[in-house]
């Protein structure tokens, strides 16, 4: 029997400190998020980062916790359950960190009978941290603990047409009657990353290799690449000019060098060039989460207006939109057919 897992990054169990802690422990010492040798990850991570971080973030989750839980748990749970409405095999859904995880998952859907997965990351661009992380994590699971199950996993979907149409439609209707521009604003990765999973290791992050180019060998896994691509269809899809945009890329950690422009430093200086009326958007991310709640809503509309900016609109993710729960469908039905492939 077949069963679909939907993969997103989870959330601590609770906003408490020890949480919190927790869940940035296993986060951080991964070594497709903090890619540096163990021995220097957990110097950095435990001896410095989760000495101070866990209250500051614990702070921060508390503003955006609801009474059924983290955002960005009960956003994938309520997709499960619609997306459970539209199929006729079991879904579950599973967490690269925290509770639920992808052991617990795979558990559940092997308990109804299920020997045959389609694993879908809820992740749109391909990063070391996002699509690949949750792919090693699960094959890791697959062989310790389920090796008689076949796991078939959803690719990347960045520029897959009925994602952007979705996600176009979906920006339109919210977006604002006057805006001066348009900001898409995606997670970011240190540069290193990208460099990491460019198998021609010719991508300079300049705007001929990432931003300009077609898909290629170089750029197949350059998630930067990704997010410029996912933008230039979703704006041709709606119809705003390229100059009404901007890309940039949010919540860094650490001293290394990010891929650039930063978020928070756009909306410090944009004011200033006459830009008053912001929307912004945040398609790396596909439930809204901390990151959008807490870091653009509240942090960067203070940002942004601190810095003489008058209206800032945030459009919410895809979430659990009927839209979006088709493409799901669709995307998973895909995969659900080819099983003998694997
Ligand atoms: C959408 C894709 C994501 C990428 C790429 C990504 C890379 C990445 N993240 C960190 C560090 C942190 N991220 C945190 C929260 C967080 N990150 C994503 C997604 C991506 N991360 C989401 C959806 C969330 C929100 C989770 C939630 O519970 O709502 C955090 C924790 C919060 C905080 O303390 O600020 C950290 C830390 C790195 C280092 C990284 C790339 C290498
Ligand atoms: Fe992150
Ligand atoms: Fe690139």
């Amino acid at each position: 029997m077949k069963g679909i897992l939907l993969v997103n990054l989870g959330s601590p169990k609770s906003t408490a400190v020890n949480d919190v802690k927790e869940y940035l422990d296993e986060f951080l010492m991964d070594e497709r998020v903090i890619d540096y040798r163990w021995i220097f990850r957990a110097l950095l991570v435990r001896g410095i980062i989760l000495k101070t971080r866990p209250a500051k973030s614990a702070e921060a989750y508390k503003t955006v916790w609801t009474d059924e839980g983290s955002p960005l748990v009960v956003i994938t749970k309520k997709i499960q359950k619609k997306l459970q409405r539209l199929v006729d095999v079991p879904v579950e859904i599973g967490m690269r960190y925290a509770e639920p995880s992808i052991e617990t998952g795979i558990q559940k859907l092997v308990d109804k009978g299920v020997s045959e997965i389609v694993l879908f990351p809820l992740y749109p661009q391909y990063a070391m941290s996002t699509t690949e992380t949750v792919i090693e994590k699960a094959e890791e699971v697959r062989k310790k603990k389920f090796s008689n199950i076949k796991i078939n996993y959803i690719q990347p979907f960045y520029n897959r047409d009925i994602y952007i149409q979705c996600l176009a439609e979906s920006i339109k209707k919210k977006l604002p009657e006057n805006f001066d521009a348009l900001q898409f604003s995606y997670h970011g990765v240190p540069e290193r990353h990208i460099y990491k999973t460019d198998p021609s290791k010719t991508c300079k992050i300049d705007e001929a290799n990432c931003i300009n180019s077609q898909v290629d060998t170089h750029n197949a896994y350059c998630y930067r690449h990704q997010c410029y691509k996912t933008t230039e269809a979703v704006i041709a899809k709606i119809g705003i000019p390229k100059e009404k945009t901007i890309v940039s890329f949010q919540s860094r950690l650490g001293k290394d060098k990010w891929i650039e422009p930063y978020t928070d430093e756009t909306f410090e200086t944009i004011p200033q060039k006459g830009i008053k009326n912001l929307a912004v958007v945040c398609p790396a991310f596909v439930s809204d989460c901390l990151e959008t709640l807490e870091e653009i809503s509240v942090e960067g509309k203070e940002q942004f207006v601190h810095a003489g900016g008058e209206n800032f609109h945030y459009i919410p993710c895809l979430n659990d939109e009927d839209n979006w729960i088709e493409v799901i469908k669709t995307l998973c039905q895909e995969k659900l057919d080819d099983f003998y492939l694997v």
